[in-house]
């Protein structure tokens, strides 16, 4: 069992030069097991297996699984180069298809490379961008987590699903980046974590990271949410997002539209913590995210063991989209957007853009 220590803030994957060290997700909590990834394969495996998951550490786990394939590419031009890399992007880019930030991550290195001038050069950027990719999501959430707790305070009690958390991005996480920097301020939060069936990310990842940081956090099952928010008074709730598309649609993990519908019902704020990575401005709605649907046995089994039937239908979409008019706000790292996204969403890529050409 885990010691309570309150300065533990987990991460999940490390770069190690000629390898991958990754915290085995799927092991967790009974086991904290490392492993070390050396091939594309390894990484595909990881990500499609959850053994690294969230939207955030995928692209980081990408990035880093790239840059160590391309080191190996034997290319005697440039062009020969970067059509070997750009068939290791796509390999790696259909490991799963509703994270944006995986596309987004795999683009970048691929964008960096264009710039060198020979191979050599080419494999050293994709190396160093990868890197910038993990440090700067850490700040990216550490800022998320600042801007999410001027939303909270003293003695609120907010409810949470699945595992938005430090091992889901490169640290802090988002949706929990809040409760980590609260711990640290001394501000007392009470975090209701929903299980988050049929992967069970918030019953073995949330109450882990959690309880691991000293935070006060009680696991629910999904199906005690509405209860939960009307006997216990919780007083908001912030989610995750794996894609928000330009009118603030957000593609999250299943059960998240439940949460939102029933905020709405109780008239309880309802938050999106997600970095600009996670933003696909080319998507006009949440009608246009490609939803994952997966292996049957996540239902149907619990830990190996068959729990429904032989032959049973099973239907086991692993994200929902909520629609933006349930959203009270979208938490992000340059501050919180309300209210007409569209035009804000469009303004802040706009600004972006501008940012990244200065
Ligand atoms: C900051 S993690 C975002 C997101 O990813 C999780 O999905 P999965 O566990 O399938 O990778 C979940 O939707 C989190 O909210």
């Amino acid at each position: 069992m885990h010691e309570n220590n309150n300065n533990c803030i987990p991460r999940s994957v490390e770069w190690k030069e000629t390898s991958i060290s990754l915290l085995n997700q799927q092991k967790l909590p009974h086991e904290t097991e490392y492993l070390e990834l050396k091939t594309i394969e390894d990484v595909w495996d990881a990500i499609t297996t959850l053994k690294v998951r969230g939207a955030p550490a995928i692209g980081i786990a990408a990035a880093f699984g790239l840059a160590l394939s391309a080191a190996d590419i034997s290319a005697d031009s440039l062009d020969s180069f970067h059509r070997q890399l750009n068939s290791q992007k796509d390999y790696l880019a259909g490991s799963r298809p509703t994270a944006v930030n995986l596309a987004w991550a795999l683009d970048r290195l691929v964008k960096a490379a264009q710039k060198a001038i020979s191979v050599n050069e080419a494999k050293t950027l994709l190396i160093h961008e990868a890197i910038r990719i993990q440090v700067e999501d850490e700040e990216t959430c550490r800022l998320i987590g600042e801007n999410a707790l001027s939303l909270f305070k003293a003695g609120d009690k907010v409810m949470t699903i699945c595992n938005a958390g430090s091992i889901a991005t490169a640290k802090y996480g988002t949706a929990l980046a809040p409760f980590y920097l609260a711990k640290q301020k001394d501000i007392s939060l009470e975090v209701y974590a929903c299980e988050t069936r049929p992967v069970l990310q918030g019953a073995r990842l949330t109450a882990w990271e959690l309880l691991q940081a000293g935070v006060d956090v009680t696991l629910i099952t999904d199906n005690m949410a509405a209860h939960t928010m009307k006997s216990k008074g919780i007083t908001s709730i912030i989610v995750g997002a794996d894609r928000i598309t330009a009118n603030g649609d957000t593609a999250n993990k299943i059960g998240t539209y439940n949460l939102a519908i029933l905020a709405k019902a109780f008239d309880i704020p309802f938050y999106v913590a997600a970095p600009l990575s996670t933003f696909d401005p080319s998507l006009d709605s949440g009608k246009s995210i490609p939803i994952e649907e997966r292996n049957p046995e996540e239902v149907t089994h619990l830990h190996g063991v068959r729990i429904a039937p032989e032959g049973v239908n099973v239907f086991n979409p692993a994200f929902d989209v909520t629609p933006s008019e349930l959203i009270t706000g979208i938490v992000t790292e340059r501050g919180i957007l309300t209210g007409d996204y569209l035009s804000k969403i469009r303004n802040l890529f706009k600004e972006e853009a501008q940012y990244v050409e200065s």
